[in-house]
């Protein structure tokens, strides 16, 4: 319904309005130590409704072109959108390249998965644009090698995840009202998981367990420690709803069943802490506006 609307300004079409949903890792259990250094993890993938937005503009000279606030902050070469694109290009031999908008709003680095998701929406938008017709599998594939978590927003459902995150069963979980606290601190994906106090060694179970047993995060308690303010977001969000982190953090989430709950703690968060409320869904947005073309 969005796409190839001409557009004044650039006077050529604009494929508008791709969402890039934020995720929540409802529980996360770390497994095992693979040889290679890497985690195995058992974890719960839900979608939230706050998503960054991106726009596209198929060029025919192979170029990729960023236009986006974030370059203050992530180097091109960096930048997952554009290495996303690139990959795709590579792996489809596709000679066609693209103007890409991105509109930021997801909190970096919070484990709140962003740019894995702009990532994901990279491949699956240029994918439909560029008709390269990949299945998802492929294009998991080569979302994988740039981050573990990419797989699961081109999956597009909520959905248990083993493995690094790319073996995917879909999940329908009850669709809660979330406060997020965002803590001023960065927390390093890689430095959590390299830490020798990382318990590395819950027991794997099946899925019908582990959705019935009370949901745990192996990286909180160790994040908290390392991290006062993320003890301090999750100590006043305990007062309000069940609350855990999210990821290897440092946002962290409490559970409310109606909206104006969730909106009435975020109106009570205290001088300093930073929010959000949003609603947990199970089918990305991004799914919704693939099967609108
Ligand atoms: C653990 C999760 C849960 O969603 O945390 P968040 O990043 O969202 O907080 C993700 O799977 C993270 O995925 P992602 O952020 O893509 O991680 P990557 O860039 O692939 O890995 C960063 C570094 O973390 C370590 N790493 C990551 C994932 C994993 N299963 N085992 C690891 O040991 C590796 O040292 C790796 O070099
Ligand atoms: N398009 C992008 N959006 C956000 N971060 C990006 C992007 N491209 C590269 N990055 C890098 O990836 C890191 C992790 O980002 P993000 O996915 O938001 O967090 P997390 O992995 O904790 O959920 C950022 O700190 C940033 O350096």
């Amino acid at each position: 319904m969005n796409t190839f609307k001409p557009n004044a300004k650039h006077d050529t079409p604009i494929s508008k309005g791709w969402p890039a949903p934020a995720k929540l890792n409802l529980f996360l259990h770390v497994n095992n130590q693979r040889v290679d250094g890497y985690h195995e993890l058992q974890t719960l993938f839900q979608f939230l409704s706050e998503s960054d937005t991106l726009d596209f503009k198929v060029t025919h000279d192979g170029t990729l072109k960023l236009h986006s606030e974030l370059n203050q902050v992530v180097a091109d070469n960096d930048n997952l959108i554009l290495k996303a694109a690139k990959s795709l290009q590579a792996y489809s031999q596709c000679s066609l390249g693209a103007e890409i908008w991105l509109d930021k709003i997801l909190p970096m680095g919070g484990g709140l998965g962003g740019g894995s998701s702009d990532a994901a929406t990279t491949l699956v938008a240029l994918n439909a644009l560029w008709e390269t017709q990949l299945s998802k599998q492929e294009l998991s594939k080569i979302g994988l090698a740039l981050g573990a978590d990419v797989p699961v927003f081109i999956n597009g459902y909520c959905a248990f995840a083993e493995g690094v995150g790319e073996k995917l069963q879909t999940v329908d979980a009850k669709e809660p009202w979330y406060l997020v606290i965002v803590p001023e601190v960065h927390v390093s994906t890689q430095a959590v998981f390299q830490h020798p106090d990382l318990p590395r060694n819950t027991a794997k179970l099946e899925l019908s367990t582990l959705l019935s047993a009370p949901w745990q995060n192996d990286c909180q308690a160790l994040v908290c420690k390392l991290y006062p303010q993320v003890a301090n977001a999750l100590t006043w969000l305990v007062e309000y709803a069940p609350s855990r982190m999210t990821g290897t953090g440092a946002c962290v989430f409490g559970e409310f069943e109606h909206q104006n709950e969730a909106l009435n703690a975020l109106g009570k968060l205290p001088d300093g802490m930073k929010g959000f409320v949003a609603k947990g869904i199970n089918r990305s947005p991004l799914e919704r506006r693939l099967s609108q073309l």
